[in-house]
C-alpha cells in the first residue's frame, strides 16, 4: 500500500482493478493480467477486508462465496415472463416465419437479430440502481427458483454495473453454461480425485446451479451470456434488440460475439449455414441459432402466440453426439 494511500482507498483501488480485470476476461474476452497477479490482487483485498470489516459491502468480489442458506430455494415470481421459444427445423419453416413478418408488417426484408443459442441454463439476473439484488432460474416461464447465492459466484456475472445510463431497475435474462474446455478439465480433476463426475455441460451448468451450498457452485467452471432484457424502470432502451445488447455489453455483461443482424429469410439461412460450419469448433455447446426481429416496435405489432413469441424462433441443428465424460 502507497504510504498516503488510506486503507479505504487502497481497498477501493484493488476492487476497481479487480473489476477491470473480470471485464476483460469474461466481457471483452481480452485478459489484462495473468491469473497469478489477478490471484494477488483478491489475496490483498481479502486480507484487507479482514483487517477493516465495517469497509465490506456486497458488491465487493470477495463476498462472491457466501455461506449455505436454508435448505431449499425461495420462489420467484417473473413479472415478465420468460418465454420459451419456437422451433423451425427446416429452411422452409424459416421462410415462412419471415413470410409472416414481412406480411404482417408490410416490410421487406425486415432486420432480424441473430444470435447462437446456447445449450445451457436460462436465468434471470434483477439490479437495482446497478446492484446485483436477486437471480433464479427460468422455472415454468413464470416462476423459477432464487438461486442469487450461486449465481454471485459466476465471475462473467457483474455484481455492480459498469459504464453509465442504466436504468433504476434492470433485469436481463441470459444463459448459464458450461464450456467444453473448462468441463473437460473438470471431469478430468474429478476423475483423478475422485469427486463428482459431470455427464455433460448442460446437466453440468443445471446441477451447479441449483446446488444448496454456493461454495459447490463455487468450484464450478459456469460463464454467462446475456440475451435479452425483462423488466427495465427509470430509463428508455434503444429501439432495437441489437442495441440493446450493446448497451449490455457496455454494462458489464458478456454478449456473445457470434451476435449479428441480417436482413429477410436469406439472411438468416446464411446466419444458420455459417455457424452450422463452425459448430465443432466452437467452445461451447449450442442447439441452434435464434432469430429476433430485431426493432421492439415490430416486436409489439407480432405480438405472441401462447407462450411464445411471434417476432422469435429458434431454428435447431441436429442433435449432436453429447460430449460424454
Ligand atoms: C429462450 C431464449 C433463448 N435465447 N438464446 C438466445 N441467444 N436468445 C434467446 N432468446 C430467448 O428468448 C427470447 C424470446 C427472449
Amino acid at each position: 500500500m502507497a504510504k498516503t494511500q488510506t486503507p479505504a482507498d487502497r481497498i477501493a483501488e484493488l476492487r476497481q482493478r479487480i473489476d477491470d480485470a473480470n471485464y476483460r476476461y469474461y466481457v471483452l474476452d481480452d485478459p489484462a493480467i495473468p491469473d497469478a497477479e489477478f490471484d494477488r490482487l483478491l489475496r490483498e483485498l481479502q486480507s484487507l477486508e479482514a483487517e477493516h470489516p465495517d469497509l465490506v459491502t456486497p458488491d465487493s468480489p470477495t463476498q462472491r462465496v457466501g455461506i449455505a442458506p436454508s435448505g431449499t430455494f425461495a420462489e420467484v415470481r417473473h413479472a415478465i415472463p420468460m418465454l420459451s421459444l419456437g422451433n423451425a427445423f427446416t429452411d422452409e419453416e424459416v421462410a415462412d416465419f419471415e413470410r409472416r413478418i414481412e406480411e404482417k408488417l408490410g416490410r421487406r426484408a425486415p432486420k432480424f437479430s441473430v444470435e447462437p443459442k446456447l445449450d445451457g441454463l436460462a436465468i434471470s439476473l434483477r439490479y437495482e440502481n446497478g446492484r446485483f439484488v436477486q437471480g433464479a432460474t427460468r422455472g415454468d416461464g413464470a416462476t423459477g427458483e432464487d438461486v442469487t447465492a450461486n449465481l454471485r459466484t459466476i465471475k462473467a456475472i457483474p455484481l455492480q454495473l459498469r459504464g453509465t445510463g442504466w436504468p433504476a431497475v434492470l433485469e436481463v435474462r441470459g444463459e448459464v453454461y458450461m464450456p467444453l474446455e473448462a468441463f473437460r478439465k473438470y471431469n478430468e480433476r474429478a476423475v483423478k480425485e475422485g469427486g463428482k463426475v459431470l455427464a455433460n455441460p448442460r446437466n453440468g451448468a443445471a446441477g451447479s446451479l441449483r446446488q444448496l451450498d454456493p461454495r459447490i457452485t463455487a468450484q464450478r467452471p459456469l460463464a454467462f451470456y446475456a440475451y435479452a432484457v425483462g423488466i427495465v424502470e427509470g430509463a428508455e432502451l434503444p429501439p432495437t434488440h441489437s442495441q440493446t445488447l450493446a448497451k449490455l455489453r457496455e454494462w458489464g455483461f458478456p454478449v456473445s460475439a457470434l451476435n449479428d443482424v441480417v436482413a429477410g429469410a436469406e439472411g438468416l439461412l446464411g446466419y444458420y449455414s455459417g455457424i452450422g460450419k463452425r459448430r465443432e469448433s466452437l467452445p461451447f455447446d449450442i442447439d441452434g441459432v435464434v432469430y429476433k426481429l430485431d426493432d421492439y416496435e415490430g416486436q409489439r405489432e407480432m405480438g405472441f402466440v401462447s407462450r411464445a413469441p411471434r417476432w422469435a424462433i429458434a431454428h435447431k441443428f441436429p442433435a449432436q453426439e453429447q460430449s460424454t465424460v
